[in-house]
């Protein structure tokens, strides 16, 4: 059933990016077109140069996308932007829900939610990102904290155009550290049974993406577990040749 899902790689650039990134940007469109038998690709820069990017990728393989929005559409919420602003600047997607945006603002369930209904109404594709810390790990929770963040985070609704699912060990972000397979297929068989349980025969078609010091070396073992339908990327995606490498190894 998941052999047909088209993998997805996801480039999160956090905090990183000037305008003079614009050229690793051109080298991952330039790289992008021969990549397109393989996987969907897709960059999030900061907001700063969603708009800019997007105008360059127009028409390229690659899309762009944003790491967070408000939840309302607009008003009075000084130095937010709203799923209709970012659609407008270009972008197809927003990552919402990444553990550091949980750890560094408070966001909650139910906030999650509220964001990717936010993407939804602007028509973009909500990436929402759940996993646990290192701590609730050692504690034998992992599956626990991930049905509770499903739970609450994914709006009614959902199908394999506007959700992406993003599994990301918060232990395992920018690390260097990773599961083993063998953990990786445990949860993400989780979340395909949470997914088709709620969603039916549209959950079995939601791409779950592996998330934690994603690299061009361990990219091909990542891919080939069952239920891994791409990954979302950190540090490696700021460089061309390590993002189209590691869209390469799908
Ligand atoms: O948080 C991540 C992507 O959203 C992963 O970051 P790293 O690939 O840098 O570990």
């Amino acid at each position: 059933m998941t052999e047909a899902i088209r993998p997805l790689i996801a480039g999160n650039w956090k905090m990183n990016g000037l305008k003079s990134a614009l050229g690793e940007f051109e080298a991952m469109i330039a790289g992008a077109g021969a990549l397109a038998g393989k996987a969907d690709l897709l960059v999030c820069p900061p907001a700063t140069l969603i708009a800019g990017f997007a105008d360059k990728a127009l028409g390229s393989k690659l899309a762009v996308g944003a790491q967070d929005c408000h939840a309302r559409a607009s008003g009075a919420h000084t130095g937010d932007l709203s799923a209709e602003m970012l659609a407008d600047a270009g972008a197809s997607a927003i990552i919402v829900g990444h553990s550091e945006r949980r750890a560094d603002h408070g966001e909650t369930d139910a906030i999650v939610r509220q964001k990717a209904e936010a993407a939804w109404r602007a028509g973009l594709v909500a990436i929402v990102c759940i996993g646990e810390t290192q701590k609730q790990r050692d504690a034998g929770q992992t599956l626990d904290i991930c049905g509770r963040q499903l739970a609450g985070s994914l709006p009614d609704g959902a199908t394999a155009a506007n959700l992406v699912v993003a599994y990301e060990p918060v232990w395992a972000i920018g690390t260097g550290l990773t599961p083993t397979p063998k953990d990786v297929e445990q949860v993400h068989r989780f979340i395909r049974g949470v997914l088709t349980d709620r969603f039916k025969a549209e959950g079995g078609k939601i791409r779950i993406l592996y998330g934690g010091s994603v690299k061009p070396s361990n990219a091909a073992e990542l891919m080939a577990v069952t239920d891994v339908n791409g990954a979302l990327v950190g540090g490696a995606s700021l460089k061309a040749t390590d993002f189209l490498a590691i869209a390469e190894a799908c």
